[in-house]
């Protein structure tokens, strides 16, 4: 189990050593474009889960959503911080 906080602290150590066999670098060097279709599509899934679904395949979508999220945010080379400031 991990916070958000700490999947972006892995997913930001992902893309400074680029580990072979990491689905993040692929995603990473997919472009933002890719990234951002990743988020609509887990978006998606998320609404139809929530309408759906029963709350541990919910629980599953978000989690996907908050990681798409934050390879969108790497993508674009921006921090947690620089969300945080708006919440
Ligand atoms: N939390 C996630 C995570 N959530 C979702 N995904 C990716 O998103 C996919 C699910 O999204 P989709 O619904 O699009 O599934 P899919 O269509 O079957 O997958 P694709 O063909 O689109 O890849 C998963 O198969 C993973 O590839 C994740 N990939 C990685 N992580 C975590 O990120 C960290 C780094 O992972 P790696 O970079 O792979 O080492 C690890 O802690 C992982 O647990």
């Amino acid at each position: 189990m991990k916070t958000f906080d700490e999947l972006f602290a892995e997913l930001s150590e992902r893309a400074r050593t680029r580990p072979e066999g990491s689905g993040t670098v692929v995603a990473l060097d997919d472009g933002v474009h890719a990234q951002g279709k990743k988020v609509l599509e887990e978006a998606g899934e998320v609404w139809i889960a929530a309408e759906h679904e029963s709350d541990e395949r919910l629980a599953e979508e978000v989690s996907q959503l908050l990681y798409r999220i934050q390879v969108l945010m790497l993508g674009r080379g921006i921090t947690l911080d620089d969300v945080y400031r708006h919440l």
